[in-house]
């Protein structure tokens, strides 16, 4: 089966995240799209980065519908920060017979040349870039691992959810409604 890992923070996940997970779904080859949430990002150091079994429990909240979405929570059992070479390695080994892609937003891949051994994942796996307003061009625009899926642009970001919640204004349409009253429910990010 041809699986696309959507590697991501998700605090919290908004309906940037579900368009580009069905988008890619629905427009490629990827049969399915697994939501791959990291504890930690290498570049990332937040004080409002929820617990990670929160993140998760926010995304299996907001894809319970669709079939073609999953959860993934190896990155749980692994050492911290998130490595994504790392991770790939564990799940090719625990799934042989699965061909698996990289799902990201063009701000990760302006910033890819960064990341550990990122020659190495991109011998092994493609990346299916989901254009994202302000992305810097990248050496890597053209590489033929890279895949760019034409679709809308969407400026909304976690970023401003999570100020949006603290100076207290609704956040409704930004995330599910499932999301949105868990939020509430256990007074996150205020
Ligand atoms: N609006 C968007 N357009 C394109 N890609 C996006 C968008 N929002 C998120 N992504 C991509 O989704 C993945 C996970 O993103 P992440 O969880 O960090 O969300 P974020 O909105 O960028 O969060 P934050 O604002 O906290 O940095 C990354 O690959 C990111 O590039
Ligand atoms: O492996 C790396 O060096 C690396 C560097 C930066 C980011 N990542 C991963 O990229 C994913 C996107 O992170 P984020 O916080 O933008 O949602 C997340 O899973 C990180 O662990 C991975």
């Amino acid at each position: 089966m041809k699986i696309g890992l959507f590697f991501g923070s998700f605090n919290p996940i908004h309906i940037g995240h579900l368009i580009i997970a069905n988008t890619m779904a629905e427009n490629t080859h990827l049969e399915e799209v697994w939501f791959v949430v990291s504890p930690q990002n290498p570049f990332k150091k937040q004080k409002s980065l929820l617990h990670e079994f929160d993140r998760l429990d926010m995304v299996e909240k907001a894809i319970q519908d669709n079939y073609k979405l999953k959860t993934c929570d190896v990155e749980f059992h692994l050492p911290r920060p998130s490595y994504t070479i790392d991770t790939l390695t564990v799940l090719q080994e625990k799934h042989p017979d699965h061909e698996f892609g990289l799902i990201m937003g063009g701000d990760n891949l302006s910033h890819f040349h960064k990341w550990k051994n990122y020659e190495q994942i991109l011998e092994y796996f493609r990346l299916y870039v989901y254009p994202r307003p302000d992305s810097r061009p990248s050496d890597l625009d053209k590489h033929p691992k890279v895949s760019f899926v034409e679709s809308p642009l969407m400026s909304i970001s976690a970023t401003f959810i999570r100020k949006s919640i603290k100076a207290q204004k609704s956040i409704r349409y930004l995330v599910p409604e499932s999301v949105d009253l868990y939020i509430k429910e256990k007074r996150f990010y205020l």
